[in-house]
């Protein structure tokens, strides 16, 4: 599939000042995408000047070949055939349902418009409630009518910003999958914003994580969490702790937990000290071992339960154990790593000799 869209080294910001910084990234067309971040770090800042409702000071902004701006020009929003949907749904309360569909249409027929407006109808599953004004809506038909209105022209690219973030948790995760199912169905490629993982995580092919302006990593879900490419990626996209240690040799990282041995070679030299990302996947409850932890806090989350352990040196890990294992606090429980995808950061200090880090305790 070819690129779609293309953001080339954009720069923009507000008053002379940039808050997005040489932004690349290509989007393959039929691909949903998200942008994921915290807040301020520009998400809504990139999808405005992709809108065309802020020119960008540098770069290059393409859509299936024709340049949409540049820091030189800058194509009319409605000439760029990109549609949006906000956070507040924004249609026209003084319209039915039919009348905020067909809207934007300028040239067809009445007769088009009501072809139009069906199938919409039917996409979102609405059919009924063309005759509805938007306050006889609850906040989830009302996002898929905005959702709609905004595919009636038939855009090229769909852009959402925080389309669900005014509903409540249960209904933004169906209404996410419902909404991709919809995008995917038409093969409409979409750009959506939030500061919300599982959000991202349900809707998207690909995620691009930003922060202070930055891309840091535009990948797929699954690499955003096994391979992140940056330390901000790796704390910032599902849970996990840093834990000291420095190179063994090649393949090994010697922490206070011991040896652990991931599945790729590294080019730092010996003793290289490095921290190294402990999933709660990655640590294993295991009675029978003899590396044992304190458990200092819990969250119970139905089939597994989040438990925080402290390490003898005073380190902190998580770890997810099965619910049907009930600890308490101050409890000492068995751990075991068992970390395939090692993720390992060079840490910034001078190299040091083997007995750093409490290895003495653990070493046997
Ligand atoms: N119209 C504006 N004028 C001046 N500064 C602005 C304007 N809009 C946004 N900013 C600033 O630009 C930065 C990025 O804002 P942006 O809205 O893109 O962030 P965001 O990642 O979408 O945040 P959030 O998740 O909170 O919506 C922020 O520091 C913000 O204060």
């Amino acid at each position: 599939m070819s690129a779609l869209l293309e953001l080339d080294n954009i720069g923009c910001g507000y008053d002379g000042e940039r808050v997005v910084e040489d932004l690349s990234l290509s989007l393959t067309e039929g691909d949903i995408c998200c942008l994921l971040g915290p807040s301020g770090c520009g998400k809504t800042t990139v999808l405005r000047a992709i809108a065309g409702f802020l020119q960008p000071s540098a770069g290059r902004i393409e859509l299936a070949g024709q340049l949409l701006a540049s820091a030189e020009q800058s194509l009319a929003p409605e000439q760029r055939r990109v549609g949006m949907v906000f956070q507040d749904y924004a249609l026209f309360p003084h319209l039915n349902v039919r009348d905020n569909l067909t809207f934007g249409l300028k040239n067809q027929s009445a007769r088009e418009k009501a072809r139009i407006c069906d199938e919409l109808l039917q996409l979102v599953k609405l059919e009924d409630l063309g005759h509805r004004y938007p306050h006889e809506l609850s906040g989830g038909q009302q996002q898929r009518i905005a959702l709609a209105r905004a595919l009636a022209p038939e855009p090229k690219l769909l852009l959402m910003d925080e389309p669900f973030s005014s509903l409540d948790v249960e209904l933004r995760r169906a209404l996410a999958l419902e909404v991709r199912a919809i995008l995917k169905e038409r093969g409409i490629t979409a750009i959506m914003v939030t500061h919300d993982q599982s959000e991202a995580f349900a809707m998207a092919d690909r995620i691009g994580v930003l922060n202070a302006g930055q891309l840091q990593q535009w990948d797929t879900p699954f690499n955003l969490y096994h391979e992140p490419a940056t330390r901000f990626v790796a704390n910032f996209v599902g849970q996990g702790v840093f834990l000291a240690g420095y190179l063994l040799d090649r393949h090994t990282v010697r922490t206070e937990l011991g040896d652990i041995e991931g599945n790729r070679c590294y080019e730092w030299l010996e003793n290289t000290p490095v921290d190294i990302l402990l999933r709660p996947d990655d640590v294993i409850h295991d009675d029978s071992s003899d590396k044992r932890a304190e458990v200092v806090a819990k969250v119970f989350a139905g089939t597994a339960t989040l438990y925080t352990l402290q390490l003898p040196t005073g380190s902190r890990i998580q770890s997810a154990f099965p619910s049907h294992h009930d600890y308490a606090i101050g409890d000492h429980v068995g751990i075991r790593i068992e970390a395939d995808h090692l993720i390992v950061f060079r840490r910034e200090e001078q190299a040091v000799g083997g007995s750093h880090y409490g290895l003495e305790t653990t070493e046997s």
